[in-house]
């Protein structure tokens, strides 16, 4: 039998606020662009995130990867640097770089990469509510 690829993902949920502030912009421009979303003493979220493996289904584990394995990987890549943080001032990274969703994803991204096996991430999709919804692919 030919070689089969499957997908696995597994679901993760964190909470953490925020503020979308951007220093590149006047306090009066991002009063406008952010909106509410600029309100100096930020807002929250319960984000939750799907993480996507992509690879060969072993023939002798009829695994892509070991969920407990992945489980772990979001442990440190997702709920330790995230959950019940205020992004903006706890993360690092948010430092000078905007607490949207799409450079959280981005940020889940490169951290779940590191720990993933080589060209094993396939998509990160974040859920900032039920309603706004982020996919990246690494590109
Ligand atoms: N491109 C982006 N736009 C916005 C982002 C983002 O991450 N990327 N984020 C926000 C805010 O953080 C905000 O939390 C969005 O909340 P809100 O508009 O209240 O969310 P809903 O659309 O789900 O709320 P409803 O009021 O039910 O429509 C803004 N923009
Ligand atoms: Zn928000």
């Amino acid at each position: 039998m030919s070689e089969r690829i499957g997908f696995i993902t597994r679901v993760q949920s964190f909470s953490a606020c925020h503020r979308l502030h951007s220093k590149s912009l006047s306090d009066q421009e991002n009063k406008q662009i952010f909106g509410k979303c600029n309100n100096p003493n930020g807002h929250g979220h319960n984000y939750k995130v799907e993480v996507t493996v992509r690879g060969k289904i072993d023939r002798d584990t009829g695994m892509v990867m070991n969920l407990t394995d992945l489980k772990e990987y979001i442990e440190e890549a997702i709920m330790k640097p995230l959950d019940h943080k205020n992004l903006d001032r706890d993360v690092p990274y948010f430092a000078d770089v905007v607490s949207t969703t799409e450079n959280l994803s981005v940020f889940i991204w490169d951290g779940m990469a590191k720990l993933l096996p080589p060209d094993s991430l396939y998509e990160i999709k974040v859920y900032e509510t039920d309603k706004n919804i982020v996919v990246y692919r690494g590109e």
